[in-house]
């Protein structure tokens, strides 16, 4: 069925809209906090309605955990691609099937489900973790306070939940979100209509913008195709490359990015606090996610060198600034039998790199005479201790 057929005017009108809520947005850092949704999101949940926490069942009466990972879309094949370099393998035996199970884990059950249907089931208490896009998780979570965001950027799924509008006609000097709120056309009677898929998230942002007069065109795809045909004003939609919206002569608008997303995993805190096993998986899953995402920005490089000592050896490669290493290098003796005697000529030296100074660091291991170098790919860089496993107990008062 084309898009447009499925589409319905949602009728909602924002000038009975509440006062503004404050606005949130996704910004992943590099030691993001675990964190509930509650202060992002909650403000207008009363307003759009979460499935009240005490109509999920119970969750003591199963003894297996689920994960949700999607089944379909762009997300599901890098879902298993990341899983699979953690070695968390998931085991399919049929791909028609929607159960799966991850060898290495043996109480984790897989569960291939829609991205919405993830968010849906956390909260309904059938699954305890799930994959998902952050701009999933902020839709159909409503900023209910069970979810949990454990790890907010898994490095895939980058994207924006964005405001566009034509490039031409009454739009063509409108570059603001500001100029677009103040524009004369939009009256009770003739409002901004905006088509979207993501309903809650429009509606609570174009309210905290002081929008007065809008009406919601709530549709699944092809949303692009809407006002040029004449059905919608603007569009709230997700924006990656912009391709499609520069090949539908739309223009995103300073201000009107609704929220960043990317993958994200995501943990129920009733499970996280009630069901057995689901607290100990989380922190392997985490701590493997972790230390496989901070190694793949990272290489390995060994090189031999001539020297004296390893002290003297070591002088010369700190004089480098870009083989300091994670704590510096390491410098290791390799031994060799010379005239019926075991000698030291040479030093092999190991140091991580980030993979954007390769090239610097091998010109700067060359200069000072280091030879036979080799590079290697890291699988983890496992820290002391993981900042997103404190911050969830601490996020669970544990
Ligand atoms: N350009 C993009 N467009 C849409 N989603 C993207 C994009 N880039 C990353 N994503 C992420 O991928 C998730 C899934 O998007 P995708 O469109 O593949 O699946 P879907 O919406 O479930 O499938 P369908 O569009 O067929 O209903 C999004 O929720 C978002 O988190
Ligand atoms: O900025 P871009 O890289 O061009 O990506 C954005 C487009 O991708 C998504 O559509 P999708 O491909 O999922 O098709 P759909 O509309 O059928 O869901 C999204 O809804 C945009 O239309
Ligand atoms: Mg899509």
């Amino acid at each position: 069925m084309p898009a447009m057929l499925a589409a319905q005017f949602t009728g909602l009108s924002l000038s009975q809209s509440p006062a503004p809520q404050p606005s949130f947005r996704l910004r992943p850092s590099p030691a993001v906090r675990a964190r509930s949704l509650a202060p992002r999101v909650a403000a207008s949940a009363a307003a759009v309605s979460a499935k009240p926490i005490a109509e999920a069942p119970p969750v003591a009466d199963r003894t297996v955990v689920r994960i949700g990972l999607p089944s379909k879309g762009r997300m599901a094949e890098q879902t298993l691609s990341l899983l699979k370099s953690c070695q968390l393998s998931v085991r399919q035996l049929n791909p028609r099937q929607y159960t799966a199970d991850i060898p290495l884990i043996p109480n984790l059950e897989v569960w291939f489900q829609r991205p919405k249907d993830i968010v849906r089931k956390l909260q309904s208490g059938d699954l305890d973790l799930g994959i998902v896009g952050f701009d999933i998780v902020s839709e159909y979570g409503k900023g209910n306070e069970d979810l949990v965001v454990v790890h907010d950027a898994l490095e895939f799924g980058h994207c924006r939940l964005s405001l566009a509008v034509p490039k031409e006609g009454i739009f063509e000097n409108i570059n603001t979100l500001e100029d677009l709120v103040k524009m004369p056309e939009w009256t009770e009677e003739r409002p901004l209509r905006v088509v979207t898929g993501f309903g809650y998230l429009g509606d609570k942002f174009l309210r905290e913008k002081g929008f007065k007069h809008v009406r919601f065109l709530s549709a699944d795809g092809a949303l692009e195709s809407y006002p040029p045909m004449g059905m919608a004003d603007a569009i709230v939609d997700l924006v990656s490359s912009g391709t499609t919206l520069r090949e539908n002569n739309l223009k995103e608008i300073e201000g009107g990015v609704v929220v960043e997303s990317q993958a994200t995993l995501v943990a129920s805190r009733k499970s996280l606090h009630k069901r057995k096993g689901v607290l100990e998986i989380t922190h392997e899953l985490l701590e493997r996610l972790e230390a496989h995402l901070r190694a793949t920005t990272e290489l390995m490089v060994t090189a031999n060198m001539r020297g004296n000592s390893a002290e003297e050896v070591a002088e010369r490669v700190l004089s480098q600034t870009s083989l300091c290493g994670l704590q510096g290098p390491t410098i290791s003796p390799v031994y060799c039998r010379r005239d019926g005697k075991v000698d030291v000529e040479y030093y092999a030296i190991n140091v991580v790199v980030p993979q954007k100074l390769l090239y610097k660091s091998i010109q700067q291991l060359r200069s000072i005479g280091g030879s036979g170098v080799l590079v290697t790919k890291l699988t983890y860089i496992f820290d002391e201790e993981t900042p997103r496993w404190r911050n969830l107990l601490s996020e669970l008062g544990l």
